[in-house]
């Protein structure tokens, strides 16, 4: 709803729907009602339009988006008072203005702002654009450059930018309301004529900008159709009068609302905040846990994982003392923690004093006891069970004792770990992913022994390090890297059936990953994964050769073992799956060497080839490791199926626009993706990852949609 006060003749109007005022019907039609008082009010002089509590407005209430239909009034109905009042109409703007917000306050004759504000139309992420004069009215206020660059991207804008563009007349530091009010009064009598939007014209910015913005738009945002439909808009604020512009706009509006890629979108928006709502086995959870202040961090090697996570927590202010057992690493670790910092002050991702002040608060050492009064150390040491427990079993004794200690592995065992200490309570896996300074993901595993506190500080650091942290329990891989085994298998066998490495990428990055299978394995190294699975058989007392193809029964293929055998290491060899030229160099070509290899290899073993279609790699692939994340929904590993899809999304990068792994099953309908899990079962049954998840199975009996899931695995805990 809207609250409507008259003070000594301002008209203040205030937008109640906390905590982010979303404009809902309520919000909608109080707003009309009071614009329709004001302006009655004989008594008014002028009027003020503010947000109850920290922000004016996030905009449209994106859940009303899911039906299919808004209820009127909409925005744009809300608002045309505001446009046509001869009465001066200030927007008073405090936390953020985003979307329709924005759009509220564009359909208003003056904007002020304080000087944390932020105002933007953030529209694209989920997968629509501004349909309310956003596309109309921001380019006959900034012109049409600045408005592509703010509409297609999405990004906040912060005060001080915001009043040089011209969107904000003024900054103001006290009350936003009485600042409003103020400001409100100094312009009573002035002629709104000129204030008004939708009288002014666009300027003609030429058909070539927006040839060239297509061009870049599909590049950056490839998959994406939101961010082309947002340019249609704007070169409709160009070529049309205001009104046929604003028709334009609803009618690309409404096509991409209805859209799959806004569900998908949307769905992944409040993902989102549904998985950061974290919950134990015990029932503590996010609401009744509260975190540790870390004040001082460390990290335990220099490597490049351990280089990366330091310059995470430099970055984000933590003083933290990097610690490797040689200086020579310990000084390549700090020559690559500046390295970035460099590149990023040449990208204009920070300031040169945000880098030197992030320097600043980094500590080298390569003594552990230098890590006696930290709050919280990282380890990062290679993926080494008896290593590992050496390290904490240290830690234990030079921490002090609320110290928490969290490992990096990807793999091994948190228990084993946390067994080392006497607190393990305080023990826990803070998984980050390569390359730990650019990838989003914070995969935190509990033991069953972690304790709500520690849990809730490891959450509550990766959102200030601005990470995206899941809360996943302890098995084999965790969920990332267990859920990456069958993809990756997969696409081996695969391979070995017939199609080539290079159909196998083209085909997901095709779907819209944002690398194939191989690729992703050049980069890593394929000597990583060699060494992984070596020490894995070691420990389950299997010998691997090249030339072994089932271990116990199953399936195998270590064709990446014959190529590091000849040498292939990836990228830093200069040839892996694809050819580089040279080592370290980035452009993939393919390699009839690695073709003829393959050939070999199947004749040897008399597999016979076929043609496989991008259907069926899409299928084997996403399919296996989308079974395989319903086993880990059914053993309680996660809490729901969010968790996995922003496990996804932001550690493999998942194409938002089709919501993550999870949600695209539900898209499938769970019968049918059942159906075709059993079918490979029977195709192909010397692979365990085809044995389809009971709970899998129970679903695709019921026409629950994701959001109720949960509700399934709660009530029926023997499946
Ligand atoms: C349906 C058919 C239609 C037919 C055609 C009809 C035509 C009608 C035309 C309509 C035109 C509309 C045009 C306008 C479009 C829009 O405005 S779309 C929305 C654009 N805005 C956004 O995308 C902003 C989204 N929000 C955020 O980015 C952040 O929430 C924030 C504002 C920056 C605040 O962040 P933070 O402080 O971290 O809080 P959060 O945890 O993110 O949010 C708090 C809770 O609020 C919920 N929420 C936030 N924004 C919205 C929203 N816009 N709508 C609904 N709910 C929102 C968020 O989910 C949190 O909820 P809980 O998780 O339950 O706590």
């Amino acid at each position: 709803m809207a609250n409507y006060r008259n003070k000594g003749g301002v008209a203040v109007i205030e937008l109640n729907n906390p905590p982010v005022n979303a404009l809902s019907f309520e919000v909608r039609s109080g707003l009309m009602n009071a614009l329709k008082r004001a302006h009655d009010d004989k008594d008014v002089k002028c009027i003020v339009i503010h947000g109850k509590g920290k922000n004016f407005s996030a905009g449209a209430d994106i859940k009303e988006f899911g039906g299919t239909k808004q209820q009127k009034p909409w925005i744009t109905d809300a608002c045309r008072l505001a446009d046509e009042s001869s009465k001066p109409v200030v927007a008073a703007i405090a936390g953020t203005a985003l979307g329709g917000g924005l759009e509220v306050a564009l359909f208003c004759h003056y904007r002020i702002g304080t000087p944390s504000c932020r105002v933007g139309f953030p529209e694209v992420q989920i997968g629509v654009l501004p349909g309310a004069g956003g596309t109309q009215r921001l380019p006959r206020l900034i012109g049409v450059k600045h408005s592509i660059d703010m509409i297609t991207s999405g990004r906040h804008v912060m005060a001080e930018e915001a009043l040089k563009l011209g969107i904000l007349d003024k900054i103001v530091t006290d009350d936003i309301i009485e600042e409003g009010i103020q400001f409100a009064k100094s312009v009573v009598g002035i002629d709104v004529g000129g204030r008004i939007l939708r009288n002014r014209k666009v300027e003609d910015a030429g058909s070539k900008v927006f040839d060239d913005e297509i061009s870049r738009v599909k590049k950056k945002y490839k998959g994406y159709i939101a961010p082309l439909f947002c340019l249609k808009a704007i070169q409709a604020s160009m070529q049309l009068p205001y009104d046929a512009g604003m028709e334009q706009e609803l009618k690309l509006f409404q096509q991409l609302v209805s859209s799959g890629q806004a569900k998908a979108q949307q769905y992944t928006f409040f993902a989102e905040r549904i998985s950061a709502r974290w919950q134990l086995p015990s029932g503590a959870n996010s609401q009744t846990a509260s975190p540790l202040p870390v004040k001082t961090a460390g990290v335990i090697g220099a490597g490049t994982m351990g280089a990366g996570i330091a310059l995470c927590l430099i970055t984000s202010g933590i003083p933290t003392v990097l610690v490797e057992q040689d200086q020579k690493f310990l000084e390549k670790g700090v020559k690559t923690v500046e390295g970035d910092l460099r590149g990023s002050v040449a990208l204009k991702k920070m300031t040169a004093e945000q880098a030197n002040k992030a320097i600043s608060v980094l500590k080298t050492s390569v003594n552990l006891e230098d890590l006696h009064d930290v709050d919280l150390v990282i380890e990062a040491v290679y993926e080494n069970l008896a290593l590992k427990k050496e390290i904490f079993a240290k830690l234990d004794k030079i921490c002090k004792s609320k110290t928490i200690l969290c490992t990096n592995t990807s793999s091994l065992d948190i228990d084993t770990i946390a067994e080392a200490t006497k607190r393990r309570d305080k023990v826990v896996g803070t998984h980050f992913f390569a390359p730990a300074y650019i990838m989003k993901l914070q995969e935190n595993v509990y033991g069953k022994d972690t304790s709500a506190e520690t849990v809730a500080t490891v959450m509550a650091l990766g959102k200030r390090i601005r990470k995206v942290p899941v809360l996943v329990g302890t098995c084999d891989s965790f969920v990332a890297n267990r859920m990456l085994h069958p993809y990756a298998t997969e696409a081996l066998f695969l391979v070995e059936e017939g199609a080539s490495p290079y159909e196998v990428d083209q085909a997901l990055e095709d779907f819209g990953m944002p690398m194939g299978m191989f690729r992703v394995s050049d980069l890593s190294g394929l000597d990583i994964g060699y060494k992984v699975r070596k020490e894995a058989a070691k420990r389950r007392g299997i010998e691997l050769t090249s030339d072994t193809r089932f271990v116990n029964g199953e399936r195998v293929c270590l064709l990446a073992n014959v190529l590091v055998e000849k040498g292939r290491l990836g990228i830093k060899s200069g040839k892996g799956w694809y050819n580089y030229g040279s080592p370290g160099k980035r452009e993939a070509t393919p390699d009839p060497e690695v073709l003829d290899t393959i050939e070999e290899y199947c004749r040897k073993y008399d597999i016979k080839k076929r043609k496989i279609s991008s259907q069926e790699i899409l299928e084997r692939m996403q399919l296996a490791m989308i079974n395989e994340g319903f086993k880990i929904l059914e053993e309680g590993i996660v809490s729901k199926p969010e968790d996995i899809d922003i496990i996804w999304i932001y550690g493999f990068g998942w194409p938002k626009y089709m919501g993550g792994p999870m949600f695209y099953a539900n898209e499938m309908k769970l019968k049918n993706v059942y159906r075709k899990i059993r079918d490979f079962h029977q195709n192909y049954p010397f692979s365990i990852h085809w044995t389809p998840s009971k709970l899998l199975a129970r679903l695709s009996e019921t026409d629950l949609p994701i959001s109720k899931w949960t509700s399934l695995i709660n009530s029926n805990s023997k499946l």
